[in-house]
């Protein structure tokens, strides 16, 4: 497989200096050039097994391997894309899509490529504009467009829509899903919106909390364009939020139990 998790586990300490074990024994295998969505309530663990596969937050145990090589480091494989766009406020759109790639070539050749990817996310006409002159949906398509610009093999997406209107949202899941038929690249989405995950996924990665587990991993059978087949995604729908009600329910009950007896 072209991803391969296995075995991970992660031990934080808590603030109490308790060990909080956040996944358990995480088993995953993702095909090239799939759309898998990781899906679960908050704090089950999503963005640490996402940091994990990018090699910015160590395993206390297991391994992943990305192409058959071992993750132990960020590395240009793997292009990761935040919630925030975390563009530099001094540099226009076309510097910030540059930017990662400053040593590796011309400034001519640096700047083909921003326009290439900023064509794709539809920002052409925006390439001389700073950030602060962008809504929040186009500062992200530019965080999009400088990941592709490195030619990773994955694209690792924390949340990347979520501080975004549903309008706006929606646009960019069009969007999205064109770069990844034009392109093929292999993504990894993290999110907390059922609807977002049916609407974009190959799969979905159900996962439970306390610990952080794989609870189920469902195939997304239904065709493309999703927004034709509603009926199918609303069984879909309804069938992951009644295994997340039980997720929640089980957190929500610790808590009552946890107040009760301090
Ligand atoms: N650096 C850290 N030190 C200690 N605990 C941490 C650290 N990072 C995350 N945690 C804890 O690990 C658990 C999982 O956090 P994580 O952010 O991975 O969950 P998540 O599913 O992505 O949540 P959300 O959907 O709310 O973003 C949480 O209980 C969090 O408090």
């Amino acid at each position: 497989m072209f991803i391969d998790i296995k075995e991970i586990n992660k031990i934080y300490m808590d603030q109490d200096q308790k060990p909080n074990t956040v996944l358990k024994s995480i088993n995953l295998s993702i095909r090239k050039g799939e759309f898998v969505s990781i899906l679960g309530p908050s704090g089950c663990g999503k963005s640490t097994l996402l940091s994990m596969i990018a090699g910015l937050t160590d395993a206390t145990s297991g391994d992943i391997f990305v192409d058959s090589k071992k993750v132990v480091k960020p590395g240009k494989d793997r292009g990761m894309v935040f919630q925030e766009a975390a563009l530099f406020p001094w540099l226009n759109v076309s510097e910030n899509v540059m930017f990662p790639l400053r040593k590796e070539m011309s400034k001519e050749e640096g700047l083909e490529r921003a326009r290439h990817f900023l064509a794709m996310v539809q920002l052409s006409n925006y390439a001389n504009l700073y950030p602060h002159e962008l809504s929040g949906g186009m500062q992200q398509r530019v965080s999009i467009a400088r990941s592709l610009a490195m030619d990773p093999a994955v694209l690792l997406m924390d949340e990347p829509f979520g501080a975004l209107d549903e309008q706006t949202r929606s646009r960019l899941h069009g969007q999205l899903e064109k770069i990844w038929t034009d392109t093929k690249k292999t993504i990894v989405f993290v999110t907390h919106s059922i609807s977002e995950s049916i609407k974009l996924s190959d799969r979905i990665i159900v996962m439970g909390t306390r610990p952080g587990t794989v609870l189920t991993d469902i195939k997304v059978d239904i065709p493309r364009p999703r927004e034709e087949h509603k009926t199918e995604m609303a069984v879909l729908e309804e069938e992951i939020m009644e295994l997340l009600k039980k997720e929640i329910d089980k957190v929500v009950d610790e808590e009552l139990a946890y107040e009760a007896s301090s």
